[in-house]
C-alpha cells in the first residue's frame, strides 16, 4: 500500500481541477441550446473558459472545496484503518498545495482547523467486496448547493403544484419542486440525485449515492428511467437557467434511485449538485496502492466531448450596456445603472461573507467602505516563499445568506456595489433604492476566471475568521459582473422567481397515474 497516499493525492487534485467527461458533455449541450447574446449564453461561456483554465492551471474549479466525501469499495483483506490515515494525510497536502481550500471548521467554536480535518471529517464510507481491487470515489460537493438540498415527506402541499400523494406523480411533483426552489443559488444549471423511500437519514444518503452515477446512463428501472427522462425535459421549461439568469437550461442530469421505506412514512429526498460537479474515481491495486484505472472516462460521451476542452461555440457577447467603473464610486454612477447592465470593476475591493457581516453589524470596519465594492467570496490563498498571499480561486458565494445584514451595511459604511451570486431578497433591494446601490451577480463556480482579474493582494482582515471568512482587500482590473438588482427596485431574481413558479403550476396535472 505503498503508494495509496500519493494516488489519493492525485485523485484528490483531478477531482478539484478537472471536471469528467459526462458533466463537461452536459454543459456543452446546454451551451447549444442557449441563444447566443443571452445572459445564459454568456455565463455558460464563462463556465467552459473556467473549466478550461482549472485544468490547465491545475488549480481548484470552484473555490469551495466543499464537503470532501470519498466512497471506497474495498476487498476483505484491506486494511480500512490504514487507507483512512492515508486519506487524511492526503488531504493534508492537497490544502498546504493550494489544491483545496481550508473548508472545515469548528462547530461550537468557528475555528478553522487550516487542512481540512476536523471532527467526522473528511467523510469516508467503507463497504467490503469480493472482488481484488479497491476502487475509491471522491465527491466535492459544495454548500451553495448543499443549502438547496430538500426532503420532502409525503403527503405535502407544494407550491405551484399542489397536493403531493405517496405515488409516483407526488414523487414527480418534489422533484419539479425542488428544482424550482433552488432558482439560481446552487450555481444552476445543477445536477440532481434523487433518494426515494428510506428514512430521513438514508433517503439523502440515496439521494448522495445517484450522483456517482454518470450523467449518460439509463436508470435499470423502467418507470425511474421515464421519470428521470420527463424530469429531464420539464425541469428545463422553468426558465430559471444558468446561474437565475432565465434560459433554456436549469437542469443537466437527472438521477433517481429508490429503496423499501416503513408504512407511516414516505420521503422523496433530493441531492442538489451545481454545474461544478466534482466527482471522480480510480482503481487502485491492494498491494501497491497505485492506480489501475480512473472510473470516469465515459464511453456514452462523444469522443469530441472528451477533448480536454469543452467544445467551443461562437463567442459569447452580450446585448446590454457595458459600464466601466473604478473605485471608489459615486451615487450618480450607481443611479444610472440598470439591471442587465454588465459592469467592468476596476480598482480596490473587499470580501466579506458571513462572519464579516455579522461583525460589522456591531463593530466598525478596519477599512474605509464609502464608495466601496464587497464582494461575497471565500478565496482559495497561499502564502509564497516572500510571505505574500497569492490568490488560487475566487469566485462569488451565495449572498442570500447576508440578506439579515446586507441592507443595514450597506447604509451603516455607504457601500455602492455588493457582488455575489444568486441574488439577494427585498430588503436589501429596498437598500439598495434608498442609499443608491447595486447587486452584481458574478458567475458561480467560475473560480479561475475571476482569480486572474485580480492583481494584487493589498492585505487581509480579520485572519482569525480563517482564510475563507477573513476581509482581503483585493485590487482588481477588469472584474465583470451582471447587474441583476438596481438602485431603482428592479431585481431580476424577484422576475425569475415569478416567472418560474408560473410554468411550475403549468405542471399541476396527473402525468404518472
Ligand atoms: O463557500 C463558497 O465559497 C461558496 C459556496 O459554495 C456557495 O455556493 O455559496
Ligand atoms: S460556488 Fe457554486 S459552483 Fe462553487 S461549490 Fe458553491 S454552488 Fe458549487
Amino acid at each position: 500500500m505503498q503508494s495509496f497516499k500519493d494516488s489519493i493525492l492525485k485523485l484528490i487534485t483531478e477531482t478539484s481541477t478537472n471536471l469528467p467527461p459526462d458533466v463537461r458533455y452536459a454543459i456543452q449541450q446546454a451551451r447549444l441550446r442557449e441563444d447566443a447574446g443571452t445572459r445564459s449564453a454568456l455565463a455558460l461561456g464563462t463556465i467552459t473558459d473556467n473549466i478550461k483554465r482549472a485544468e490547465e492551471n491545475v488549480s481548484p474549479i470552484c473555490q469551495d472545496t466543499g464537503m470532501l466525501t470519498f466512497k471506497i469499495k474495498a476487498p476483505v483483506d484491506a486494511n480500512q484503518i490504514e487507507m483512512a490515515k492515508q486519506i487524511r494525510q492526503a488531504v493534508k497536502e492537497a490544502t498546504q498545495l493550494g489544491k483545496l481550500r481550508p473548508n472545515s471548521v469548528d462547530s461550537l467554536t468557528g475555528e478553522n482547523s487550516g487542512d481540512n480535518l476536523g471532527e467526522g471529517v473528511p467523510v469516508i464510507h467503507f463497504e467490503q467486496w469480493e472482488n481484488d481491487y479497491i476502487d475509491v470515489r471522491l465527491i466535492l460537493k459544495g454548500g451553495g448547493c448543499e443549502n438547496k438540498n430538500i426532503q420532502y415527506s409525503l403527503p405535502c402541499e407544494l407550491e405551484g403544484l399542489g397536493r403531493a400523494g405517496r405515488d409516483l406523480d407526488g414523487i414527480r411533483k418534489c422533484i419539479l419542486h425542488a428544482v424550482y426552489q433552488a432558482q439560481g443559488q446552487g450555481c444552476s444549471a445543477g445536477f440532481i440525485g434523487v433518494g426515494i423511500g428510506g428514512d430521513r437519514t438514508t433517503g439523502y444518503e440515496l439521494a448522495k449515492k445517484q450522483l456517482f452515477r454518470s450523467v449518460t446512463d439509463t436508470n435499470p428501472n423502467p418507470d425511474l428511467a421515464r421519470l428521470e427522462e420527463y424530469i429531464m425535459e420539464k425541469a428545463n421549461t422553468l426558465s430559471i437557467g444558468t446561474m437565475g439568469f432565465g434560459g433554456n437550461t436549469t437542469l443537466l442530469g437527472c438521477k433517481i434511485g429508490s429503496m423499501h421505506r416503513i408504512p407511516a412514512s414516505f420521503y422523496v429526498s433530493v441531492a442538489y449538485n451545481c454545474w461544478a460537479f466534482r466527482r471522480q474515481g480510480v482503481t487502485i491495486d491492494p498491494e501497491t496502492g497505485a492506480i489501475r484505472d480512473w472510473i470516469y472516462t465515459d464511453d456514452a460521451v462523444p469522443a469530441d466531448a472528451k477533448d480536454a476542452s469543452v467544445v467551443e461555440t461562437a463567442e459569447e457577447k452580450l446585448g446590454g450596456r457595458q459600464v466601466v467603473l473604478t473605485t471608489p464610486i459615486t451615487e450618480e454612477q450607481i443611479r444610472d445603472l440598470k439591471v442587465g447592465d454588465i459592469v467592468v470593476i476596476n480598482g480596490l475591493i473587499h470580501t466579506g461573507r458571513d462572519a464579516l457581516h455579522k461583525h460589522l453589524m456591531d463593530h466598525d470596519s478596519p477599512v474605509d467602505l464609502n464608495g466601496g465594492v464587497i464582494y461575497h467570496c471565500g478565496p482559495v490563498m497561499l502564502k509564497d516563499a516572500d510571505g505574500k498571499w497569492n490568490v488560487k480561486a475566487a469566485g462569488p458565494t451565495t449572498s442570500i445568506r447576508e440578506e439579515p445584514y446586507q441592507g443595514d451595511i450597506i447604509k451603516k459604511f455607504g457601500i455602492r456595489a455588493v457582488i455575489g451570486k444568486g441574488g439577494m431578497g427585498a430588503k436589501t433591494l429596498a437598500a439598495l433604492k434608498e442609499h443608491g446601490a447595486v447587486y452584481l451577480n458574478a458567475i458561480g463556480g467560475a473560480a479561475q476566471y475571476y482569480a486572474e482579474c485580480i492583481e494584487n493582494v493589498d492585505g487581509v482582515d480579520f485572519m482569525e475568521f480563517g482564510i475563507p471568512e477573513a476581509m482581503w482587500h483585493l485590487q482588481v482590473k477588469d472584474f465583470a459582473a451582471i447587474v441583476t438588482m438596481d438602485a431603482h427596485g428592479n431585481s431580476l431574481h424577484a422576475d425569475v422567481e415569478k416567472t418560474s413558479l408560473d410554468k411550475l403550476a403549468e405542471l399541476k396535472e396527473p402525468v404518472f397515474k
